[in-house]
């Protein structure tokens, strides 16, 4: 059987809504086979981050080399990577292996409202992940960050995606999921403008919707699917899951990933 091999390299979610889990189980909705890479466990729940573990450099060096030298994956998304260190070995075992059809999720704050990215990971995620990524995934708050504006409408989001993109070859979608009126995700690159489309879902369980998006969009490029497309079709899985309207815990619950 020919099956597609993909990577996340991401944190820990406790709860299992967001992070290396919800990548997973996005892989396996994709018919997908993935691998992980964890870089950090979180203890968290549908309420909050109570406490983070980042995990060594040689350790997260160790879980590198041995998904490449033994089963080198078709696609690989990176998510909460925590601190410069964490992204230098990443970027440098990602450069090494010739890792390809990258996304970067550049997961700074949860939405509970923790820190999962140190201020000083900033110039580390521009100048050595940013450069191999196929696709970047800013949320409105991230690519604020990232494009050094505010964002509070659709003609922000095209400024600041405009300036993220002048130090990319890749593609860059400021996804719409914190915007008041409108769900609406725009993917640019320089030579395109595409808007992807969505009214609000009425659902407060949009934990993990971040990470869902990246693990589907790494997903369709793993099946060779390009990116325009693999984005489109993300962004419909992503709604099709909070549609569902699961409801579990106190707080912000997960998504129900379709199998
Ligand atoms: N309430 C909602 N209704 C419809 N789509 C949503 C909703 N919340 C988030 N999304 C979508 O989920 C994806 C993730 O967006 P967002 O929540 O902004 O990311 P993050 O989890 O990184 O903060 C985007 O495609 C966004 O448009
Ligand atoms: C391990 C981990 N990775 C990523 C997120 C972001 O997800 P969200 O924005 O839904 O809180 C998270 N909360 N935890």
């Amino acid at each position: 059987m020919n099956i597609k091999k993909l990577l996340t390299i991401a944190g820990s979610d406790s709860s299992g809504g967001a992070g290396i889990q919800a990548d997973i189980k996005t892989f396996s909705a994709h018919k997908v086979y993935g691998m992980s890479v964890i870089t950090a466990v979180t203890a968290q729940n549908t309420t909050g981050v109570k406490s983070v573990y980042e995990l060594p450099v040689e350790m997260i060096r160790n879980q590198m080399e041995s998904v490449f030298t033994d089963m080198p994956p078709d696609a690989i998304k990176t998510g909460m990577l925590s601190n410069p260190e964490i992204i230098e070995c990443i970027s440098e075992g990602l450069l090494r292996h010739k890792g390809s059809n990258l996304v970067v999720d550049p997961v700074m704050v949860s939405t509970s409202g923790h820190r999962l990215l140190s201020e000083d990971a900033l110039s580390a995620l521009k100048d050595h992940l940013f450069p191999l990524a196929r696709v970047i995934t800013p949320n409105i708050y991230e690519a604020e960050i990232l494009s050094g504006g505010k964002i509070s409408n659709k003609k922000d989001m095209v400024d600041a995606a405009m300036e993220i993109s002048n130090k990319l070859d890749g593609w860059v979608v400021i996804k719409g999921g914190h915007l008041k009126e409108c769900c609406d995700d725009l993917l640019y690159s320089k030579d395109e403008k595409l808007w992807l489309k969505a009214r609000k879902i009425n659902n407060k369980n949009t934990h993990g919707t971040g990470c869902t998006l990246s693990s589907a969009i790494a997903s369709n490029l793993a099946l060779g699917i390009g990116v325009k497309k693999s984005v489109f079709k993300a962004k419909r899985y992503v709604n099709s899951a909070i549609r569902e309207g699961l409801d579990l815990g106190e707080g912000r619950g997960p998504l129900l990933h379709h199998f």
